[in-house]
C-alpha cells in the first residue's frame, strides 16, 4: 500500500489534567478528503497542531509524508489553514501571498500564476491590491485558504476554512478540493457544517478527546442505522453518554 501521507498512531495529549485526546489513530492516503467532525472543544485543533507538529503530544506518533512530526521542512511542504488568520494587515493580499508563496518556494512566474488561480477559486481576485486592514472577516478566511494553496501542496490541513463563507462560495471551495483530491492531494479539513461532511470521502467523529466513529459517510449511517451525519453524530454522542466505561 502507498505510504499514507499522514498517519497518527496512538495519539494522547493533555493539558494540565484535561485530557483532550486520548489514543487517537488516524491515516489519510493520497488523493483522499477526511472530514474531522465534533463539537466546540472535542478536540479537533489539538490533533490537527498535533499532527502538525505544533503541539507536542505525550503518547504515539503522528508521521507526516513520511517523516514523524515535529518536522520544519516537512511543514513548509502543507498547506495548512489555521482557524485564526495570521495575515501581514498592513499589507496587500496580493503582497500576503507573495511572501506566503516565496517562504514555500514559489518564485518568479510561477508565482503570480499561482496567485491568480488561488484568487480565483476564493473570489478575492478584485480585492488583490486591497490593504488586509480594510478586509472583512470572510475576506480573511478568503484570504488564508488562498495561501494554503498557493504552493500547491500535496497535502492540505485545513481547519474550519469555510467558517463566514457564504453559501455560493462554498460550493466553489467545495468544487476546487474535489479537483485537487482528483490530481492525488490529501486534504484533512475540520468542520461544524453537516452538508460538508457529507461530501468528504471519510469521516472521524470526535467527542470529548475521543474517535467515536470513522468510516465514510455512507459506512457511518449504515451503521448507526440513520439517514443523516448529523444524526450520526447525535446518535454516537448518546451512545457515548451512556457508556462511561471509556473515561
Ligand atoms: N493551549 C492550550 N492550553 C490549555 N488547554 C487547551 C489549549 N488548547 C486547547 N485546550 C483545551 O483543549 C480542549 C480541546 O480544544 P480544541 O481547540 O482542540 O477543540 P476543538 O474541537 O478544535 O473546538 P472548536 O470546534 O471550538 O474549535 C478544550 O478543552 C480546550 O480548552
Amino acid at each position: 500500500m502507498a505510504q499514507p501521507m499522514i498517519d497518527v498512531r496512538d495519539v494522547a495529549k493533555r493539558f494540565g489534567d484535561n485530557v483532550v485526546l486520548k489514543q487517537i489513530n488516524l491515516h489519510l492516503p493520497a488523493g483522499r478528503v477526511l472530514g474531522l467532525i465534533g463539537p466546540s472543544g472535542a478536540g479537533k485543533t489539538t490533533l490537527v497542531k498535533s499532527i502538525l507538529g505544533m503541539e507536542k503530544v505525550d503518547a504515539g506518533t503522528t508521521t507526516v509524508l513520511g517523516t514523524q512530526m515535529p518536522n520544519r521542512q516537512i511543514m513548509q511542504k502543507i498547506g495548512y489553514m489555521a482557524q485564526s488568520d495570521a495575515l501581514y494587515e498592513t499589507l496587500t493580499a496580493r503582497e500576503n501571498l507573495r511572501f506566503f508563496g516565496e517562504l514555500m518556494g514559489v518564485k518568479g512566474p510561477a508565482l503570480a500564476k499561482s496567485i491568480t488561480h488561488v484568487a480565483q477559486v476564493v473570489n478575492l481576485t478584485a480585492m488583490l491590491d486591497r490593504r488586509v486592514s480594510a478586509y472583512s472577516g470572510g475576506m480573511k478566511r478568503r484570504l488564508s485558504l488562498a495561501i494554503a494553496l498557493i504552493a500547491d501542496p500535496d497535502l492540505l490541513i485545513l481547519d474550519e476554512p469555510t467558517v463566514g463563507i457564504d453559501p455560493e462560495l462554498r460550493q466553489q471551495i467545495w468544487a476546487e478540493l474535489r479537483t485537487l483530491k482528483q490530481h492525488g492531494k490529501a486534504i484533512l479539513v475540520t468542520t461544524h457544517v453537516m452538508d460538508e461532511a457529507e461530501r468528504c470521502d471519510e469521516l472521524m467523529l470526535i467527542r470529548e478527546g475521543i474517535a467515536l466513529a470513522q468510516g465514510t459517510p455512507t459506512q457511518l449511517k449504515q451503521e448507526y442505522a440513520v439517514d443523516t451525519i448529523e444524526q450520526v453524530f447525535l446518535k454516537a454522542g448518546r451512545l457515548q453518554d451512556e457508556n462511561h466505561s471509556d473515561r
